[in-house]
């Protein structure tokens, strides 16, 4: 069942209309972050490191610590140096007190999207970052429920085929308590995310609520359909380590740290007497 609304109004700036606020959802867009020069760099290096695409896929580039599709976190050995085009716009990011080191270069070829997914909670900082570039596109936003949770304890899924690359970590095999019955699914929104714009996802936005990118070849704006292009984002994080690795936020039926917790407690119950061995594991966490 998929329940389309609006979505919520934003709150201008008085100071620069550019940047349009959401404070309940703790998001934030930035209209014309980068320069059409900018863009149009972007866009060559992309396409000189990867010069044959394949039109049906979406495709990444890492630079930074490298995404790592197998903990949904980020990589300790494998870093690829930030490009110029990467760390000259890093001085403008609006919270200058969380710089990220994990960048996600991706093209979106037109009918393509990302599912809908949360960002790992617990292995980056809160800020998460898109910066958007080539086609407009619309970002589907919807308040994760029961079913998203029951998603993420599923046995293990490939993170490619079914998530974001941000998404969750590698889910226990048993299902929580709070996922059972309820199916309530939350109405989704759309945020038409225009070219050279820079979204910040923090609070609610960040940690409860899932987004997508429906898998389109065109998008009906102001009631006309427009035939997507290709589209690239910048996905932009900072890397947590050690015992940084953590998370108690309001959203624990999408909360890998949660997740986590559960696993081993269920693990402790099955086998009481195995516990100490148990814990040996799972007090790395994020790595098992
Ligand atoms: O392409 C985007 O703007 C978002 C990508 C995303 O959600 C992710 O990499 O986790
Ligand atoms: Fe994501």
């Amino acid at each position: 069942m998929t329940l389309k609304t609006l979505p919520p109004e934003p709150i201008i700036d008085p100071d620069n209309t550019k940047i349009h606020r959401w404070p309940d959802l703790g998001l934030t867009l930035i209209h014309d972050f980068i320069s059409p020069s900018e863009e149009a760099t972007m866009v060559a290096a992309f396409h000189a490191r990867d010069p044959d695409l394949n039109p049906k896929r979406r495709v990444s580039q890492h630079y930074g610590y490298h995404f790592d599709y197998t903990t949904f976190g980020a990589s300790e050995t494998e870093y690829s140096p930030i490009p110029d085009y990467i760390t000259a716009f890093l001085p403008r990011l609006p919270l200058q007190d969380c710089i990220p080191d994990q960048f996600t270069v991706q093209y979106y070829p037109p009918g393509t999207g990302i599912p809908p997914h949360v960002d790992t909670h617990s292995m980056f900082e809160e800020p998460l970052y898109s910066l958007s570039f080539g086609s407009a596109v619309p970002m589907t936003f919807r308040l994760a429920g029961p079913n998203d949770a029951r998603k993420m304890r599923l046995p293990r899924r490939s993170a490619m085929q079914s998530e974001g690359e941000g998404a969750a970590p590698p889910p226990p095999s048993s299902v929580s308590s709070q996922t059972g019955g309820d199916e309530t699914v939350h109405p989704s929104w759309d945020l038409m995310l225009p070219p050279r714009s820079l979204l910040l996802m923090m609070g609610p936005s960040r940690y409860g609520y899932t987004h997508a990118i429906r898998p389109r070849k065109n998008d009906v704006v102001d009631g006309v359909a427009v035939p997507r292009k290709g589209r690239y984002s910048i996905t932009m994080r900072k890397v947590r380590r050690g015992e940084q690795i953590k998370c108690d936020c309001p959203y624990p039926g999408v909360c890998d740290a949660r997740i986590r917790e559960e696993m081993a407690l269920a693990r402790a119950q099955a086998c009481p007497k195995g516990q100490d061995e148990n814990d040996k594991h799972t007090g790395e966490s994020a790595k098992s």
